[in-house]
């Protein structure tokens, strides 16, 4: 254990109120190895608390109107972006990731997801159909579900956060927050700012700690009726089983290994340098991230060279660097667990083109101890290597040649994920043919993560189950019941 003088101390915010907790996890600093924050190690009695509190506070909450609800959304955006560079500077020295990225992706997005919800939840109608030979009238009326669990992963931990707090509570719903363990700073910080905003003592409850301990107590209790969950499919099975028993509403957001196909039409200048992108950016630790770049035969030396060159330039830094492109991997368990597949992918006779254990990373001597791995780029690797099927979730991509269409479908469709697919073609024909075919909840073609909130979002497969967006998480967050009136 280190010692606690220094150490930023984080509490549990309970029924509007910052509550210490009996015991404590160490939280590291990715950028250099050291402990630098204590997270509460909440458990079931926490938990207890927090479904009181969150009990207490819906009769009122969601007796709201919804335009009362979104005034408050609204404060809360904007108290978030008047700290936004607060924000980005602890999310970034929490999670690893550069201050640049923080600054102009994580916080601005958190921003956006209250501000969206706030204004999207205020324009949903409900159905109505007619039955004249039998003079009845239906119609749908919908309400919040009750108390929500959401749990949080490590990469995007205030922009995944806020995705599920804000239509959770736009809704009417209370919730109960749970999240990663490993960054859970600017959840805290995200608590400061409730009470002004004029969120009411036990609508958003947030309980820090860990899966097993407390998030499956978050899962199993009785009282929670619903969970969303962003992670590992593991855990998700583990959520599915306990949750099987009371029959809980259940949106999985889970990993991905997803492709991008570079036909021999591709406009190479955009291509390269979001493909480096999609396969880099916060260090590959985005469930969006490519990892299996497929290339026509045709263009695929030309592509390797420009891909590989282009990789070279994408700067591993300290986070706190405006100029570094990449910062942190989030821990040294995951650092050494993303180097073994490298290793995997070597001993299996597969071409490291540039980065770990090819390239030199030079970093300044306070940070030689932190989670730093330049980015990686695998070449001649077989679509049964594990490289090519198992989630990384690190800075590394596989490139491998391809000749035709059909046969790229099938290829980029053979593993157990489906979560994002990119093409890249001039062929407008062909695009659609393909982006049909691809089991993917999301294609991006010619482009990648350009996000539009009003559209599903989520996987196929072992990538999840079920969507969230306007509608989605709409229909997700509430109850809908049928009403028939005969007359
Ligand atoms: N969005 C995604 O697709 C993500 C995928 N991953 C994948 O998962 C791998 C492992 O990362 P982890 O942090 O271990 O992910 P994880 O799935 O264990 O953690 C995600 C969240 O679930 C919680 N959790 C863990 N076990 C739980 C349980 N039994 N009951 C309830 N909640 C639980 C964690 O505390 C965290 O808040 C990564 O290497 C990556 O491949 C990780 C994070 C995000
Ligand atoms: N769920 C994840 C990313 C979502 C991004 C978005 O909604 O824009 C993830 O990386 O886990």
């Amino acid at each position: 254990m280190a010692g606690t003088k220094a150490l930023l101390t984080l509490e549990n915010f309970i029924n509007g109120k910052f509550v210490p907790c009996n015991s404590y996890l160490d939280s590291y600093d990715p950028s250099t190895g050291e402990v630098y924050c204590r997270v509460p190690n909440s458990g079931k009695e926490e938990i207890e608390a927090a479904v009181e509190a969150a009990r207490a506070a819906f009769p009122g909450w969601s007796a709201r109107s919804p335009q009362e609800r979104s005034q408050v959304l609204h404060r809360l955006a904007d108290l978030l972006e008047q700290s936004l560079e607060e924000l980005a500077q602890a999310e970034s020295r929490d999670q690893g990731k550069t201050i640049t990225l923080a600054r102009t992706m994580d916080i601005p997005r958190s921003v956006q997801n209250f501000r969206f919800f706030a204004s999207s939840m205020l324009h949903h109608t409900s159905e109505c159909t007619h039955m004249d030979h039998l003079g009845c009238l239906h119609y749908t009326v919908r309400a919040p579900v009750g108390i929500a669990g959401l749990i949080s992963p490590w990469n995007l931990p205030l922009y995944l956060l806020t995705w599920k707090v804000a239509p959770a509570i736009a809704t009417g719903n209370t919730v109960i927050a749970k999240p990663s363990e490993l960054t859970s700073v600017t959840a805290w910080m995200m608590c400061k700012l409730l009470e002004k905003a004029g969120v009411p003592p036990g609508v958003v409850n947030i309980v820090f700690g860990t899966g097993p301990r407390v998030g499956e107590a978050l899962v199993s209790h009785p009282e929670v009726p619903l969970i969303s969950f962003t992670g590992s499919q593991p855990t998700a099975e583990r959520i599915t089983q306990l949750s099987a028993p009371h029959c809980k509403k259940l949106s999985l957001e889970l990993g991905g290994k997803n492709p991008a196909i570079i036909f021999e039409d591709a406009n190479l200048e955009e291509c390269i340098p979001t493909t480096v992108r999609s396969s880099f950016a916060n260090q590959g630790e985005i469930c969006l991230c490519t990892s299996r770049i497929f290339v026509q035969k045709s263009i695929y030396s030309e592509f390797l060279e420009k891909f590989v060159q282009a990789t070279r330039m994408w700067k591993v830094g300290v986070p706190s660097d405006p100029s570094a492109s990449m910062g942190a991997l989030i821990s040294k368990a995951h650092l050494e667990k993303v180097r073994s597949y490298i290793k995997r992918a070597r001993s299996e006779g597969a071409q490291i083109l540039c980065g770990e254990g090819v390239d030199t990373l030079s970093l300044p001597p306070r940070n030689r101890a932190g989670y730093f791995m330049l980015p990686t780029v695998i070449a001649d690797i077989k679509d049964e290597s594990c490289c090519m099927k198992e989630e990384i979730f690190g800075p590394v991509t596989c490139v491998v040649p391809f000749e035709s269409e059909e046969e790229v479908i099938q290829r980029a469709n053979s593993v157990k994920y489906g979560l994002a697919a990119t093409v890249w073609s001039n062929n407008v024909g062909r695009i659609h043919r393909v982006a049909k075919k691809l089991q993917s909840g999301l294609v991006w073609t010619n482009c990648w993560l350009i996000r539009e909130l009003n559209l599903p979002f989520g996987g196929m497969k072992s990538s999840g189950v079920g969507r969230e967006g306007a509608k989605d998480s709409y229909e997700f967050f509430t109850e809908v019941k049928t009403i028939t009136i005969k007359h």
